[in-house]
């Protein structure tokens, strides 16, 4: 355990000794008590107890409650401190690693198994630092000491102390075996519970559109009765094993009070030695008791750790240089080839160059590779092979928060947070003014509409822009884009999801916001990127065509064909 914390708290868990120390010399303390019960024995069976012997052990003790008082308020609150301390930049850090790992990483990991490494996880482990690692050591101190006592007091009651300890030790730790399995079923079922809630509550529109609130609600409800299921198996599952153990304590005592006698009746141990003794065996069953009930949480929780570790086990993306410092903005793909999963090409052998300034289209069927070109030049991913360069630097070599302040994404899936208008348009340049917010807005077509509501550009968007239309969140992710003054732009464009007017606002905000930049540009519809520098239609991630409006017309290929079927279509709508 010592060695999780000191690998996920690196230099900070120095910080832990002196709390924890602390709470040790508490414990010892706490030993007091059986040493004044000694006196007050020995005084009866000498018949010298008297009322002021009383006194002055009572004076004895009130300083010394008084010092562990002192001392377990000042280590408890340092460990807590220390704690949630520990938890508050191991939090920011983790958040850090895991923006940094390849996007794979969430494909691999339900959205369950990320909320949960970053809240319950994180709190299991705080509980460890605080509670369990400290109750550990002090169990583990206090024990060695009682035995070492034992062990001066006579050599044969030590060792048959030390037997019965290991007699009882195994079975905990297998009833901790247990619990670590069971522990590791209930966080899947935790992370499936999670899963499903947040499903439902997205989904819940669609879901009561197709009346199938009832059937995703069983969903959710299996999870909850699987969850509570697990639960009660990870409470019961040491029960057994703590109660065998605490039989084993339990029987030994009596046990070792009659092989104390024979020693006393041999005259191996004295009068003193035997007393001394038998507070000490009273002090280590109550020890061992409360050990065995406490180590079954300790080693639930000690399973956040391992997950812990295991997220930041996972590589981080790799660079050689924190800033781009791009000489210019030429975006070039040389050869690229890039799978999602092992075996599945997705991209293939793919190369092509969007000069600085210049718009390239992309167009093809579903599934051909589109978006996926575009999370490359953003580096959520890295190629298989090949490279794609910026400035005719490898994206590669550049760190991917560096290389992002160079580029702005624009998609139909616009997320806002749950914060005002001006802070979600803010996104876009932190260092920006009112002002420059404002002029983004205008630019963006949005101004007119925010004035009109009742708390301007102080208005709360809701989760994810809830309380917003689909073109007004549009137009708010260009205001973010227009503020960030990327130099590429990465935009995935509007379907028919729009209407007419919506559509003509967002396709004129997108015009001012592109002029000038090296744009990439997703496009669904033909008649926008006519007037596009270069169009790419791809194909099961290869280049199929390639070149302008013009000369992709005088082909007379694929675009050749999508276009006149366009123009077609056109015609039988008027
Ligand atoms: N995160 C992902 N993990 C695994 N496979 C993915 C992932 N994203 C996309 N794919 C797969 O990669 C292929 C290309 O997807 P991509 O989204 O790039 O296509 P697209 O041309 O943009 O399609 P559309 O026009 O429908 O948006 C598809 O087969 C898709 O199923």
């Amino acid at each position: 355990m010592l060695g999780d914390i000191k690998k996920l708290l690196g230099e900070e868990s120095k910080k832990l000794k002196k709390p924890i120390l602390l709470l040790t010399v508490d414990t010892f303390f706490n030993m007091f008590f059986y040493s004044m019960l000694y006196f007050v024995l020995l005084d009866l069976i000498k018949e010298e107890l008297s009322f002021s012997k009383i006194k002055t052990y009572s004076m004895i003790m009130i300083p010394a409650l008084v010092g562990r008082m002192l001392i377990n308020s000042k280590g408890y609150t340092e460990i807590q401190a220390e704690g949630a301390r520990a938890i508050e930049s191991m939090r920011i850090s983790l958040g850090d690693h895991i923006r940094n790992i390849n996007l794979g990483f969430f494909n691999k990991n339900s959205i369950g198994n990320l909320s949960n490494i970053m809240t319950n996880d994180l709190q299991d482990f705080e509980m460890v630092i605080t509670h369990s690692t400290g109750d550990l050591i002090k169990t583990v101190f206090l024990t060695i000491y009682l035995l070492i006592i034992t062990f001066f007091i006579d050599y044969k009651l030590g060792l048959i102390q030390l037997m019965v300890i290991c007699v009882a030790m195994p079975v905990i730790y297998i009833g901790g075996q247990r619990v670590t399995t069971i522990g590791k079923q209930k966080k899947e079922v935790m992370n499936e519970v999670i899963s499903r809630l947040v499903e439902y509550l997205n989904g819940i529109q669609v879901f009561k559109a197709y009346n199938l609130v009832g059937e995703k609600f069983e969903r959710l409800e299996k999870a909850f009765r699987d969850f509570k299921k697990e639960s009660i198996r990870t409470e019961v599952a040491i029960v057994p094993f703590v109660l065998i153990f605490q039989i084993i304590v339990d029987i030994s005592f009596p046990l070792l009070l009659i092989i104390a006698t024979m020693r006393f009746g041999e005259g191996s141990i004295d009068k003193r030695e035997f007393l001394t003794f038998i507070i000490i065996n009273l002090a280590l069953t109550n020890i061992l008791r409360a050990f065995a009930a406490q180590y079954g949480v300790f080693r639930y929780l000690k399973l956040a750790s391992k997950k812990l570790i295991q997220t930041y086990n996972h590589p981080e993306m790799t660079y050689t240089y924190e800033e781009g410092n791009f000489q210019n903005y030429d975006i070039e793909f040389e050869n690229v080839n890039f799978e999602y999963e092992e075996g599945e090409n997705i991209i293939n052998n793919l190369s092509f160059q969007s000069k600085e300034g210049t718009m390239t289209a992309l167009i093809g069927p579903s599934g051909s590779g589109k978006t996926t070109i575009t999370s490359l030049i953003a580096r959520f991913w890295d190629v298989k092979d090949g490279t794609i360069k910026i400035g005719g630097k490898d994206i590669k070599d550049i760190k991917p928060d560096s290389l992002l302040k160079h580029v702005s994404m624009v998609f139909q899936d616009v997320y806002l947070l749950n914060d005002t208008i001006y802070n979600n348009i803010k996104l876009g340049n932190q260092r920006a003014t009112k002002e420059d917010v404002v002029r983004a807005a205008k630019i963006a077509n949005c101004h007119e509409f925010i004035e009109k509501l009742e708390n301007k550009y102080d208005t709360i968007v809701g989760e994810g822009g809830s309380t917003l239309s689909g073109g007004e969140k549009q137009r708010i992710s260009i205001a973010r884009a227009i503020l960030k003054d990327a130099p590429i732009i990465l935009l995935d464009e509007a379907t028919a999801s729009l209407d007419t007017d919506n559509e003509i606002e967002i396709r004129k905000s997108i015009k001012k916001l592109t002029a000038d930049k090296t744009v990439i540009v997703i496009a669904h519809r033909l008649n926008t990127i006519k007037d596009a520098d270069q169009i790419i239609v791809l194909n099961e991630g290869t280049i199929e065509e390639q070149g302008s409006h013009e000369e992709l017309m005088e082909n007379k290929k694929r675009y050749w064909n999508m276009y006149n079927e366009m123009e077609k279509a056109k015609k039988w709508s008027i």
